[in-house]
């Protein structure tokens, strides 16, 4: 908001500060836009009809979470002008809303806490990850339904938490699904992966707790945790890795009266323990499995509805699928990019069903821990 309210200031003969914002593509390519604004120290602007001194001051060498400076911003007006104060601020609120509306924000683990990954990124529509069916209105309406629940949980004293493991092959959607729900729920995400080094059950206990609000925790590669089963040494030090217990702990940590809605996933639920399910740690398990044939068709019509109108193409294309025996043995990561390499040419996708032989995973299923 403070952002807002500085870009608000329509900068006079007074001293400017360049502000640069670099953006890195994970092509490598950046991109850097440059704007002025007021700089530190004092102006005189005005705000409708009203004169207001700005005193810009920075608070010694203090970074917030962001890594932004701490800074103190000091305005004063004329007795008889002090309700201007009540619509800049609105005006400021409503300018830094914009820029987040309609967009997820996704943190990750950086200096020890939770940081934006870049700006705010444009919501991933709901539908545009296909499930099998009905499994991700199912997953959302549980979640909905969990949000209504809060006085329900704090009532019986009850952490108001909700767990939901995602377990399949690579590729399935999994990460992309907790995104879409997100978008579709306006929550943000703050994701980590339990295999990243330097993660210490400290460190993720306290990440848990510190959770940034309406945001929901995305745990990749659950299974790390259970290939470290070291305990604690005596000196309390646990490794530069989760442990099991560590992130049991973590999900288990003080409850607060802001609810907790973690998803983890895994490739591998069979290295799993199953101390991990227990309701409030993981309440909901599903599978996503290789494309259905459901879930074929759906994806042809997201891809090809235009170029397909009567679904003569996605015939053919799902009589060739299952001439391959392709059906529940291809990745929809892998139908995606089938579908991606012929943009807008559904003849080419039929043709070139037999690559997706290439992607074919092996069906054999690892039996369960106990
Ligand atoms: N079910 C799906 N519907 C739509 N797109 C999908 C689906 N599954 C995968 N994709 C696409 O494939 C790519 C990889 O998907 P994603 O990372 O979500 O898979 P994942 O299951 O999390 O994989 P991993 O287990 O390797 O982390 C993304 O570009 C995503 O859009």
């Amino acid at each position: 908001m403070v952002e807002a309210l500085i870009r608000r200031f329509t900068p006079g003969l007074h001293h400017l500060q360049i502000k640069t914002a670099s953006q890195k593509t994970p092509g490598g390519a950046s991109h850097t836009h440059f704007s002025l604004v007021p700089g530190h120290g004092k102006h005189i602007l005005r705000f409708k009809n009203a004169f207001i001194a700005v005193d810009r001051q920075r608070e010694g060498k203090s970074f917030d979470a962001q890594g932004q400076p701490f800074e103190t911003i000091k305005l004063t007006t004329l007795y008889a002008h002090r309700h201007i104060f009540e619509d800049m601020f609105s005006e400021a609120h409503s300018l830094s809303m914009q820029s987040i509306e309609g967009k997820t924000m996704v943190y990750t683990l950086r200096n020890m806490t939770w940081m934006p990954l870049g700006d705010a990124k444009r919501k991933r529509p709901f539908d545009s990850v296909v499930l099998e069916e009905g499994m991700a209105e199912m997953i959302r309406d549980d979640v909905r339904e969990f949000l209504n629940a809060r006085t329900w949980y704090l009532d019986r004293g009850i952490p108001y938490r909700r767990g939901y493991l995602l377990h399949g092959p690579p590729g399935t959607g999994k990460t992309s699904f907790v995104q879409a729900l997100a978008g579709e729920l306006d929550f943000n995400i703050a994701m980590l992966s339990l295999s990243q080094r330097g993660l210490t059950d400290d460190l993720l206990n306290q990440l848990m707790l510190n959770l940034p609000p309406r945001t929901f925790v995305l745990l990749e590669d659950a299974d790390a945790a259970f290939n470290n089963r070291r305990q604690r040494d005596e000196d309390g030090f646990s490794g530069a890795t989760v442990t099991f217990s560590g992130l049991l702990n973590a999900l288990d940590g003080v409850a607060s009266a802001e609810e907790r809605i973690a998803f983890m996933t895994t490739n591998h639920i069979e290295r799993l323990d199953d101390a991990l399910i227990r309701p409030g740690r993981v309440d909901m398990t599903l599978r996503l499995g290789e494309a259905t044939l459901w879930q074929m068709e759906q994806m042809w019509d997201r891809f090809y509805a235009h170029q397909d109108p009567d679904g003569s193409k996605r015939t053919l294309f799902i009589e060739r699928v299952e001439q391959y025996g392709l059906v529940n043995s291809v990745s929809t990561a892998a139908l995606q990019g089938l579908f991606l390499y012929n943009k807008d040419d559904p003849d080419g996708a039929v043709n070139m069903v037999g690559q997706l032989l290439m992607a074919k995973t092996p069906t054999m299923e690892v039996p369960k821990k106990n």
